[in-house]
Formats: structure tokens, C-alpha cells, sequence
């Protein structure tokens, strides 16, 4: 069984506590383990992710965390940026979800981080697993 490191960025605690639930439910209805690290906001993620994989302690990761537009473009940096640096950790091969939200308010983050109904923090999961299997497939 694999193991699995939960990144969230703790910027809504509330929301991110149902994202991690999801998460977590997600993995170990699997049999899989998970441990979670906590960081300040989505744009340390995926220097965090990187790091954590180059220990090699972990066979993938679950990125968590919420996004709400604010006033200025500090939305479209944080979103995007973190969005993107994601995606170039998927691109070397690492087995990353990005559960991490980009929202207008805190009632559409609600539903999309609530297990009982939209579930990011699950889906983002099922995401990481299966790049897990992806690269199983294909090595690497
Ligand atoms: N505004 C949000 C942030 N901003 C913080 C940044 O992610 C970062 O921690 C800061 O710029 C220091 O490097 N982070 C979130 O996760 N969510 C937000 O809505
Ligand atoms: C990510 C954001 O846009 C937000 O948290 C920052 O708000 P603001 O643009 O009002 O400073």
C-alpha cells in the first residue's frame, strides 16, 4: 500500500479540515496511509511537495487548500501560480491532486469541500492515486 502526504495550505481552517477529511477518507478506504503537513498558503505548496519528494519518503500527494477572490490581482497570482507549479510537478512525474480550491466566496468553497457533497479534498485524491497507477504503468 502506498503512502501519501497531504499538503494543505492553512489559509482556511475551517474549509481545509473538510478537504483533508475527504482526502484522507479517500486514500484509506483503499488501504492506503496519509500523513498531512501544514503551510501557510497555497503558494508554498509546491515547494513544499517538491521537497517532500525528493526525500522520497512518499509515493504521492494531495494538495489541499482554498483560494477566495479578494480586491486585487493577488487572486489570479495565488491561484494560477500555485495552479501552475503544480502541474510542472505532474509534468516531472510526481503523483500530485490539486485539491486546491479557486473560488469567488466562501459558499462556493463550502459545497466544493464538504465530503457529503462536492468532495475536492476526495477527488483530488482519486487524482493523486491514479497518477500513482499512471506511473506505475508507465515507470519513471
Ligand atoms: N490569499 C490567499 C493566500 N495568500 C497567501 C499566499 O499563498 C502566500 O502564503 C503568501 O503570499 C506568502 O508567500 N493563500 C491561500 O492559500 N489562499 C488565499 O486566499
Ligand atoms: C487571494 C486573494 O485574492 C485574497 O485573499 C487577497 O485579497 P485582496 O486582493 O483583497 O488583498
Amino acid at each position: 500500500m502506498a503512502h501519501f502526504l497531504i499538503v494543505e495550505a492553512r489559509f482556511y481552517a475551517h474549509l481545509n479540515d473538510m478537504l483533508i477529511e475527504g482526502a484522507r477518507a479517500a486514500l484509506e478506504e483503499v488501504g492506503h496511509s496519509a500523513e498531512v503537513i501544514s503551510v501557510p498558503g497555497a503558494l508554498e505548496v509546491p515547494g513544499t511537495i517538491a521537497l517532500a519528494a525528493e526525500s522520497g519518503r512518499f509515493d504521492g500527494f494531495v494538495a489541499i487548500g482554498v483560494v477566495i477572490r479578494g480586491e486585487t490581482y493577488h487572486f489570479e497570482i495565488v491561484a494560477g501560480e500555485s495552479a501552475r507549479a503544480i502541474m510542472a510537478l505532474t509534468l516531472d512525474g510526481v503523483a500530485v491532486g490539486n485539491g486546491i480550491l479557486t473560488v469567488e466566496n466562501e459558499a462556493q468553497a463550502l459545497v466544493r469541500a464538504d465530503p457529503a457533497q462536492k468532495n475536492k479534498g476526495g477527488e483530488a485524491a482519486e487524482a493523486a492515486m491514479r497518477l500513482l497507477k499512471v506511473r506505475e504503468t508507465f515507470g519513471g
